[in-house]
């Protein structure tokens, strides 16, 4: 008789649930494909020719290892039944039945035990995510690639656990790390070939390898030996005669490994400086540390700060314009430009073999947090343009063209930022001016986006003060100087006194709208004041005058270049000259009486009289204005950007 479709059907089920419960019991893969070497009591050791594609660890374990796990899991299923079905019968027909006569109460309890298991397995998975996410970080980055270079010079089987052979702690570039790498006791292998892999794949500098090779385990530890100090203090009697001993244009930034003393040439290697560091990083230590030692050598320090209050040690100090307000930022940028333009073209008159001291003092223009101020310039300008102005700030303008000019200027960028990714400087083309680079509490993403050039990326520390100083295509790791703000303002006022102020109160520029025949005005009260310009021809003053909208001029525009960006609101009461008490009453509200007399008495930054009335002192306005809105806290006439 012929055989039904359904009799075959049978028979196949038949045969395959047989052939299913044979490789149950013989621990082989419930698919039937073999994918290793692994028998009933050996684990596996290499893929079989042939396969393809990912073999799972499980594929290389022995059969009696699955046998077991799978006879667990079948009688902890099986226990489960046998309580709810046998041993609690009457139990489980009463409850299956209550909830077949009235389903609701069940619906309801599964839809509230299910939301509840769904929250606590949300919660509980974000949780995991959340305290694994270095450890994850630590294998996807350092110990997966160290073990795929190892393996193969190793000879290590196939399936080897990485975690098993390499004990690589979380903070393994910590000065006290100790990292261990198991190693066959077969010896077969080269250790030169070994200890590269390590060095290079961990990007380790400075370490020292010690083989453990007799007896029954085997092993080489990595240690750091030459390792920068751990501190480097200013008051060290060392690190004192180091700084005193810097060039003027290379202030001294810090001691690397072996003691080497660690330094950014401005003229020779990087004009501008970026500082790239999350919070606590450093970032404030290693500005004051830059300003301070430039500040000896007589330069200039533009400290642009939003925050208002990051350099405390620079308040009032001879050579320092300290600026908070952002309508004062925006000034002070534009002025600089300006400067810049002007110092290319005194450069140009002089020509080359000119001594650089002729153009000027050198600037460091110091802008913290940058992502945070390059924002509140956008903003600014946004509410202050009028239509026909440039869209882009011409102070983002003034900045970005004083990081393309020469290293001749003398006029360097040092720059802050907690993330300095190519849009909050203005384009990726911008960060590429800042050849020295100080990062320090680094993620890998930074890393690769502010120092692709050297891979892999060092693992960053949580050392205070440690930084990698990366120029010229290699990173230097290094201790970063600390100056107390003492030190600080003690060593930035001895040594070469800065450009002597011409009489005016230390204080942002306040620019005014260039009068076409007196450009110069443009630094109506820069403070200090800078040396003087050469007298121009009327032309070039014309030409200068320009550069106070720093954006090209479109061709054909009738109103010419004065006329399209505004100045800053001047409010007419501004040049008018009075008493103290008159200034809190009248135009600056929220400032008492009291607090003008004790700043006058305290605050180097306060402005100098003008005039006198009888026994009175009196004072511009507007002089009392920017210093209120330039006060180290947020003040009242502060740039109100909302
Ligand atoms: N070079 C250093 N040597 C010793 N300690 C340091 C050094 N740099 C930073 N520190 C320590 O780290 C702390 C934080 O440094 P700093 O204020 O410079 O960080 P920051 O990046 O400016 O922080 P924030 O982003 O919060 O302003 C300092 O108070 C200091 O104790």
């Amino acid at each position: 008789m012929a055989q039904t479709k359904f009799d075959k059907q049978v028979e196949d089920t038949a045969e395959s649930l047989a052939f299913g419960i044979g490789r149950f019991l013989a621990g082989r893969p419930m698919d039937g494909e073999r994918k290793t070497d692994a028998t009933f009591w050996r684990s596996g050791t290499r893929v079989l020719p042939k396969v393809e594609g990912r073999v799972s660890r499980s594929s290389y374990r022995a059969g009696w290892k699955r046998l077991t796990f799978r006879i667990s899991s079948l009688a902890a299923v099986g226990a489960g039944g046998y309580q709810a079905g046998w041993v609690h019968q009457d139990a489980t027909v009463a409850t299956a039945q209550q909830i077949w006569a009235d389903p609701a109460p069940a619906l309801a309890a599964l839809e509230q035990t299910g939301i509840a298991a769904a929250s606590t397995a949300a919660v509980g998975t974000a949780a995991y995510f959340a305290l694994t996410r270095k450890r994850r970080e630590l294998m996807r980055e350092w110990v997966l690639p160290l073990h795929e270079a190892l393996a193969l010079p190793l000879r290590l089987p196939e399936q080897t656990d990485p975690r098993r052979y390499l004990h690589i702690p979380r903070g393994f570039s910590e000065d006290d790390a100790v990292i261990r790498v198991d190693v066959p006791g077969r010896l077969d292998f080269s250790k030169d070939l070994v200890v590269d892999i390590i060095a290079t794949k961990l990007a380790l500098e400075g370490v020292t390898f010690s083989w453990h090779l007799a007896g029954r385990e085997t092993y080489v530890t990595v240690k750091k030996t030459r390792k920068p100090p751990a501190k480097a203090a200013f008051k060290d009697p060392k690190v004192r005669e180091i700084v005193a001993a810097a060039k003027e244009s290379a202030p001294v930034i810090g001691i690397g490994s072996a003691g080497r003393i660690v330094t950014v040439d401005l003229d020779a290697e990087s004009p501008h400086i970026l500082v790239n560091a999350s919070t606590g990083g450093g970032k404030s230590v290693t500005l004051r540390c830059i300003a301070c030692q430039m500040l000896h050598h007589g330069s200039l320090v533009f400290v642009l700060d939003t925050k208002r209050i990051s350099h405390p040690w620079a308040n009032g100090l001879p050579g320092v314009t300290y600026c908070r307000d952002i309508a004062d930022i925006h000034d002070q940028l534009i002025a600089l430009g300006i400067e810049g333009r002007r110092r290319t073209r005194v450069a140009d008159e002089l020509g080359i073999d000119a001594d650089p001291k002729d153009i000027g003092p050198r600037l460091l223009i110091l802008l913290e947090e940058v992502n945070a101020t390059m924002k509140q310039l956008a903003r600014y300008w946004e509410k202050t343009r009028e239509s026909g102005d440039p869209k882009i700030s011409p102070a983002v303008d003034a900045l970005n063209e004083i990081l393309y000019m020469g290293r001749q200027l003398r006029m360097h960028v040092l720059l802050v930022a907690q993330s300095a990714t190519a849009r909050a400087l203005g384009g990726p083309e911008v960060r590429e001016q800042f050849s020295t680079r100080i990062l320090a509490r680094y993620s890998v993403n930074a890393w690769r986006m502010l120092a692709p050039e050297v891979h892999p990326a060092p693992k960053s520390t949580k050392h205070h003060g440690r930084a990698q100083v990366v120029s010229g295509g290699s990173a230097r790791e290094t201790q970063i100087l600390f100056f107390t703000e003492a030190e600080a303002r003690e060593w930035a006022t001895t040594g070469t006194p800065a450009p002597p102020a011409a009489g005016s109160q230390p204080g942002p520029v306040q620019l005014q709208k260039p009068p076409a025949d007196s450009l110069t005005d443009a630094w109506s009260t820069p403070t200090p004041e800078l040396p003087p310009t050469p007298e121009l021809p009327p032309a070039d003053r014309d030409a200068l005058a320009d550069a106070w909208s720093l954006t090209p001029a479109p061709a054909a525009d009738p109103g010419g270049p004065t006329d399209r960006t505004p100045p800053p609101p001047t409010a007419p009461d501004d040049d008018q000259a009075v008493g103290l008490r008159e200034a809190a009453e009248h135009h600056l509200p929220g400032i008492t009486l009291a607090a003008l007399r004790f700043a006058r008495a305290n605050d180097p930054a306060f402005p100098d009289p003008v005039d006198k009335r009888g026994a009175e002192l009196l004072y511009r306005v507007g002089d009392l204005k920017k210093w209120a809105r330039n006060r180290p806290r947020a003040a009242t006439g502060t740039t109100d950007l909302d």
